[in-house]
């Protein structure tokens, strides 16, 4: 692992407020997250899209600070890559390059790393998630499940402190979920995700459920999981 690695890190919301298009999105977030993995649920258009980007710089608040591993998103997107990895729910909006190699040597490269030890990198991480066989082959040949191990691999690659997943299992079958839910769950990476698939967030250790830009909810997955889901329910019954 390297220096930069830290598992054990917090993240700060120290009365954070966010608008977007002059309309307030999040509104005086205080959170301090240092659970390993942790879950964010709310119905769509609640602010979690708007809080993860918060988190590696690609939106600002208008006040408040964040803090990320020691780290202040101020830094930017740029600086924060390094420290923070996203995955996206449509991989083919992550990835840029022909083949799987060119794809997950990129951000190395992209770090001062030498095209020699990247591309080493790249084949032993491939190994060890018995993948050697996909270093040459074309990206566009992968199914959507294979596509999103690649990013997510490309993501390890760069051994961030912090891993965010928005709505990463939305297109997949079930094996693919499941088969990535085990691999996220063995990963020393805080994980924060997104997800409106449940089951996917039951053996997290936190669930945040945000209300219109404030946390209506927090807790364990037990308690904040079945209540989200009645409201659900009461709401469909309007
Ligand atoms: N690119 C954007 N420009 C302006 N406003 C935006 C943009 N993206 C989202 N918003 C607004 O910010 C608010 C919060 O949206 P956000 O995407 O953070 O919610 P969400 O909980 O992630 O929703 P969903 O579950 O639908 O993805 C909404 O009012 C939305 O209209």
């Amino acid at each position: 692992m390297s220096s930069e690695f830290s598992a054990s890190g917090s993240i700060v919301f120290d009365q954070v407020s966010l608008s977007r298009n002059a309309h307030p999105v999040l509104h005086d977030l205080c959170l301090q997250l240092n659970e390993r993995r942790i879950g964010l649920i709310g119905h769509n258009g609640s602010g979690k899209s708007s809080l993860v980007r918060l988190i590696n710089g690609l939106l600002q608040p208008d006040s408040g600070n964040i803090d990320v591993h020691g780290r202040s998103p101020r830094s930017g997107p740029e600086k924060m890559s390094a420290h923070v990895g996203f995955i996206f729910q449509n991989p083919d909006h992550q990835i840029i390059f022909p083949t799987v190699e060119e794809e997950l040597s990129f951000g190395l490269m992209n770090q001062g790393v030498s095209k020699k030890e990247a591309r080493q990198q790249v084949a032993d991480i491939l190994a060890k998630h018995q993948r050697s066989d996909w270093a040459d082959k074309a990206v566009h040949s992968l199914s959507d499940g294979q596509k999103q191990l690649v990013c997510i691999l490309s993501v390890l690659l760069m051994q961030p402190g912090v891993m965010i997943l928005d709505e990463p299992f939305s297109a997949l079958d079930l094996p693919t979920r499941y088969q990535l839910m085990d691999l996220l769950s063995q990963l020393p990476q805080q994980l924060l995700m997104i997800s409106h698939e449940l089951d996917t967030l039951e053996t997290f250790e936190r669930i945040i459920w945000l209300e219109q830009g404030q946390v209506f909810q927090d807790g364990p997955p037990d308690q904040v999981l079945p209540a989200y889901q009645a409201a659900a329910r009461r709401l469909q019954t309007l």
